[in-house]
């Protein structure tokens, strides 16, 4: 990239150390900026307070990552001159999937169970931990068909089991990857596991809570590699203390890294530290997508991937 641009690093340590920063005047020749995941630790979400001071030569906004709930798109769309936003689409689909996968097996089969057991010199438990089940001849219902989705759908195709999915609108066959298209409720209704993989936005925030679980098999497995807001967490602890829900595969939480004390108490629930994209190959393919982005933006004034609220602009 220092071919083509100069690099900058800000300095700040806070959201409002960043927020002075850029008030400062101090990073106002910048154009593009690469924002990692973890800066949000950092600067807070970009949200409408922080789109409003971000440099004024602002135009590109590179987010290094699929989801990007952490940048107010409506904020940067409305600012003039537009902040144009990108995400990291396909390159994540596969350690996403395999992580959902890894889930799914898991909550299945009650390893945690085993696992949490033997480690504390028990063995199988007492009583023995009950018997698992196969994911051979069981619906995965995949909620938000896209590159995750399709590849888990592919993955579990190999392990016999059916996939339907309900998306806002019905997908042509080859985004759908065959799988049945069904209503919201349809999904809930028939999925032995139910694998969530939509974005969190408005619209979604929740769009998992306890009317939901009451629609589900009772028994069923859900598992979340997408973000921890999509899902009600207290009204999970519930369903699953309840035994509607037997078990759960969660990568993501609401309110990461604190989790919900219900989840970590209940054995029936695998959990992974947001590590669906965590190794080497695909943070390179992240980053490496990226930087595309903003070489893109800058030799051609173009994005490579713009998110889709931003296809029109
Ligand atoms: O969580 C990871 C991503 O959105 O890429």
């Amino acid at each position: 990239m220092s071919n083509i641009a100069e690099i900058i690093e800000p300095q700040a340590k806070t959201r409002s150390e960043f927020i002075d920063e850029c008030k400062s005047g101090k990073l106002d020749s910048v154009h593009a900026i690469y924002r990692t995941f973890a800066s949000v630790e950092t600067t807070g979400r970009f949200d409408p307070e922080l789109v409003a001071v971000l440099p004024k030569n602002l135009k590109y906004l590179a987010h290094v990552g699929a989801g990007y709930d952490q940048v107010d798109v409506k904020a940067c769309s409305e600012r003039d001159p537009p902040i144009r936003v990108s995400n990291t689409p396909t390159a994540v689909d596969n350690a996403t999937a395999d992580t959902a996968v890894f889930l799914m097996l898991g909550a299945l089969r009650g390893f945690n169970v085993g696992m949490t057991s033997l480690r504390q010199n028990k063995w199988r438990g007492e009583p023995a931990l009950p018997l698992g089940h196969d994911p051979q001849g069981k619906v995965l219902g995949i909620l938000g068909m896209g590159g995750i989705g399709r590849n888990m759908m592919k993955k579990c195709t190999a392990f016999g089991m059916k996939t339907i999915y309900h998306n806002r609108n019905r997908l042509d066959d080859d985004k759908s990857g065959g799988a049945q298209y069904v209503s919201f409720d349809e999904l809930l209704a028939q999925s032995d596991v139910l694998s969530l993989n939509l974005p969190l936005n408005n619209h979604t925030r929740h769009i998992i809570s306890t009317a939901e679980f009451a629609k589900m098999k009772k028994d069923v497995v859900i598992i979340n590699t997408a973000r921890g807001a999509v899902m009600d967490e207290d009204a999970l602890v519930k369903a699953l203390e309840s035994g509607q829900v037997r078990s759960v595969g969660l990568d993501v939480f609401e309110e990461e890294p604190k989790i919900h004390p219900g989840l970590v108490a209940n054995p029936n629930v695998m959990l992974v530290p947001h590590l669906g994209t965590w190794t080497f190959e695909t943070q390179a393919a992240m980053e490496e997508w990226a930087m595309d982005n903003l070489r893109s933006a800058i030799e051609t004034g173009k994005l490579k991937s713009p998110v889709p609220e931003q296809t029109d602009l």
